[in-house]
This record gives C-alpha cells, sequence and structure tokens, in this order.
C-alpha cells in the first residue's frame, strides 16, 4: 500500500469544500486559476476530463508531493454545454429551458500523485428530470436560493429539490459538485482509505 501523501483541493469552490469536507481528511485548498473555454468541437466528457485534470495540474508546482484533487461540472443541454449562470436572468432562463425536460450533467474527477507522477481520472453522468415549472415557480426560485455559482441553476441539496420530478445517477453528490463514491475509490488506490485511522 503506497505511503499516505498530504491532500490537496484544487478549487475555489464552497459546494466542493462541504462535500470533501464529509471524508474527515485533513486537506488544504488552492484555487487552480484556469481558462476553462471548451475547444472549438470538444465533446462534453473531454472537456470536464481535461478541465478536471487541469485544474490539479495547475497547482501541482507548489505542492510536489501531495495528491491534489481537481474536478469540473457542465450541465449538457439540446447539445450545448452550460457552465453556471452568473445573473439571475440567465438562471431563469436555463431552468425556463429545463422545464419538463431530462437535462444530463458531467462531473469530471482527476486526482494527481504528484509524488509518483500519477493520476486518475473520472467523469460521472447524473441526469436531472425536470417538472413542468411555471415563470412564478422559477422566478421564486432564483430570487430565494440565487444559484448563481451552481453550473444547473439549482442547489439540489436546497430548495432546488422542488424542481424535480427525479435524479438518476449512480452518487447524488456528483450534482453537487464532486462524485464522493468515485473520489473514495481514487483516495484507496493512492493510499488513503477514509475509513482507516490516520497518525
Ligand atoms: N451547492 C451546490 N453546488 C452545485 C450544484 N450543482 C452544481 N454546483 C456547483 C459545484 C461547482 O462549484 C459548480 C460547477 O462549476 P465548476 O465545475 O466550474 O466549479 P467552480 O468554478 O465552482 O469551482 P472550481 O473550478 O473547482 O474552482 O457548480 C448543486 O446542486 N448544489
Amino acid at each position: 500500500m503506497p505511503t499516505p501523501l498530504p491532500l490537496v483541493l484544487a478549487s475555489s469552490s464552497r459546494s466542493r469544500r462541504a462535500l470533501l469536507d464529509r471524508l474527515h481528511i485533513p486537506y488544504q485548498c488552492h484555487s487552480p486559476d484556469i481558462d476553462e473555454t471548451p475547444r472549438p468541437g470538444e465533446l462534453p466528457r473531454a472537456l470536464v476530463h481535461r478541465l478536471a485534470l487541469s485544474k490539479a495540474f495547475a497547482v501541482a508546482d507548489l505542492y510536489p508531493d501531495h495528491c491534489i484533487i481537481g474536478s469540473d461540472q457542465i450541465a449538457v443541454f439540446d447539445d450545448e454545454i452550460l457552465g453556471k449562470p452568473h445573473t439571475p436572468e440567465k438562471a431563469r432562463e436555463n431552468l425556463t429551458r429545463f422545464s419538463g425536460q431530462r437535462v444530463t450533467f458531467l462531473t469530471g474527477l482527476a486526482l494527481l500523485d504528484t509524488r509518483r507522477q500519477h493520476h486518475q481520472v473520472h467523469v460521472e453522468p447524473f441526469d436531472v428530470v425536470f417538472r413542468t415549472l411555471t415563470e412564478d415557480e422559477i422566478t421564486y426560485y432564483v430570487a430565494k436560493e440565487q444559484p448563481l455559482d451552481s453550473a444547473g441553476s439549482f442547489y439540489m441539496e436546497g430548495l432546488g429539490i422542488a424542481l424535480f420530478t427525479s435524479l438518476e445517477g449512480q452518487d447524488p453528490n456528483a450534482l453537487v459538485g464532486l462524485p464522493l463514491i468515485a473520489l473514495c475509490d481514487m483516495l484507496r488506490q493512492a493510499g488513503l482509505n477514509p475509513l482507516a485511522r490516520r497518525i
């Protein structure tokens, strides 16, 4: 079993920090400053795979003997890649488009071991089926929860749950921002078992 290395979360996301806190493994946070623009013709799965790994590599020089987590999430709808809305108007526009539809969210996850120069990458889909939403419901929801930094224009763990008819996927944490089941597998392979006593 490899010697456990200190853990870094290469993310500015408070959602990802809250998720990683659940594993009770000490870690440092460092925001990756990368260009998340898709390349011409880049497919959605390839985009989140590349960006998750790029976020981890972006801070690798600062952490030479660490395990670094990077992640990226997009919504794919009507063959269009959607990111965070950033404004209430865009959030309302997104939710209006999602009304009554199935929307797939892709979350890329990377774990980079900078001692062994080894990395693991996983892309996890998660589907959300939306209720048929009225304009008033959408307006009320966006004003109430202001989900402007969420790729889906909602917070699933909050009032956003009232938008859905069903959630379909392996791990609902992937929708919030980190597929924790897959992350635990990666961490165990890197010698960081979340269920093992640490010195
Ligand atoms: N709390 C919460 N956050 C969500 C939900 N769905 C998506 N998100 C957040 C998680 C991520 O912070 C964000 C996806 O955008 P990105 O993957 O680009 O990450 P972000 O730029 O926020 O942070 P990072 O690139 O990791 O520094 O959306 C949700 O249902 N609940």
